[in-house]
């Protein structure tokens, strides 16, 4: 049901132009491979700065197998053989956006495609204020696809707050990682970044890794940074704010003995609780 395999997070800087954002996508996945990565994760957003007044100027329609985000990471999957979850970009469907996770097989197919289901409004006095709403709409789809390796959860950013998301994907045994695009602020991102991926870790007994943005301090929204990857125990690495990757062997016998010996999964009383 598993196979090992070594994981990169691709901490990116995003500039104003798609174009060198796509370049710098390339050249750090060719870095991550070099390092021996089989998988290789993306920040939210990686080829248009984060931020609803960008989301349309910025989006594709990824319909079309020529649009330039999707035929770059198509490139780069089949001239690395590895999986690619392409962060997010913004997406327009009809005359809609969405925020979208593209996720690529060694032979540049697509395998599965998330769009954000919980958007990302929130008001905090004196720090963040951002309301995705405005300009997106959600997705209504449970994102799981499947490898060589194991099954994969998909959740973009702000999905990491919702338990009960990483439940419906975790509660198939064969998910033994959740991944998440994400671009967490100064705000949010020193308080609650890590505790909600190590707690997501614990609460499913499963791999969980969130790939930021790098911190670019000029831009409007500034990210956190902090790209994590945390092992079922809650254990976890992660780099700072700069641009960077992330690297870390996934050996799925640690997730097996965490199974093992904390029954929690097994342990849900859905008799009492509600709705
Ligand atoms: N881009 C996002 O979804 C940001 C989520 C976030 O920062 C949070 O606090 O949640």
């Amino acid at each position: 049901m598993y196979k090992d395999f070594k994981l990169g997070l691709c901490q990116m800087s995003v500039s104003m132009s798609k174009e060198e954002n796509l370049s710098k996508a390339a050249e750090l996945i060719g870095s991550a491979v070099s390092s021996g990565c089989n998988v290789v994760v993306l920040p939210e957003c990686f080829n248009s700065p984060y931020g609803t007044k960008y989301f349309a100027d910025y989006a594709e329609d990824i319909s079309n197998p020529d649009s330039p985000t999707l035929s770059a990471l198509k490139s780069i999957a089949i001239q690395h053989s590895i999986y690619i979850v392409g962060g997010s970009i913004p997406e327009k469907r009809g005359d809609k956006y969405f925020n979208t996770s593209m996720i690529f097989n060694p032979s540049g197919e697509i395998i599965g495609v998330h769009r954000k289901i919980h958007l990302y409004d929130m008001d905090v006095p004196g720090g963040i204020r951002c309301f995705e709403s405005d300009v997106l709409s959600p997705g209504d789809q449970a994102t799981i696809v499947e490898t060589e390796y194991c099954k994969f959860g998909i959740g973009i950013c702000y999905d990491i707050r919702f338990p009960e998301y990483a439940w419906t994907l975790s509660r198939d045994e064969s998910v033994g990682i959740l991944l998440y695009p994400g671009c967490f602020n100064m705000t949010t991102g020193p308080k609650h970044w890590e505790l909600l991926m190590r707690a997501r870790a614990v609460d499913n007994v499963v791999f969980v890794a969130g790939c930021s943005q790098a911190r670019n301090t000029e831009a409007s929204y500034v990210s956190w940074g902090h790209s994590i990857i945390v092992d079922p125990w809650g254990q976890h690495e992660s780099i700072d704010e700069k641009e960077g990757i992330l690297i870390k062997d996934i050996k799925f016998q640690e997730l097996v003995n965490v199974r093992n010996s904390i029954w929690n999964r097994k342990h849900k009383r859905f008799d009492v609780y509600r709705q």
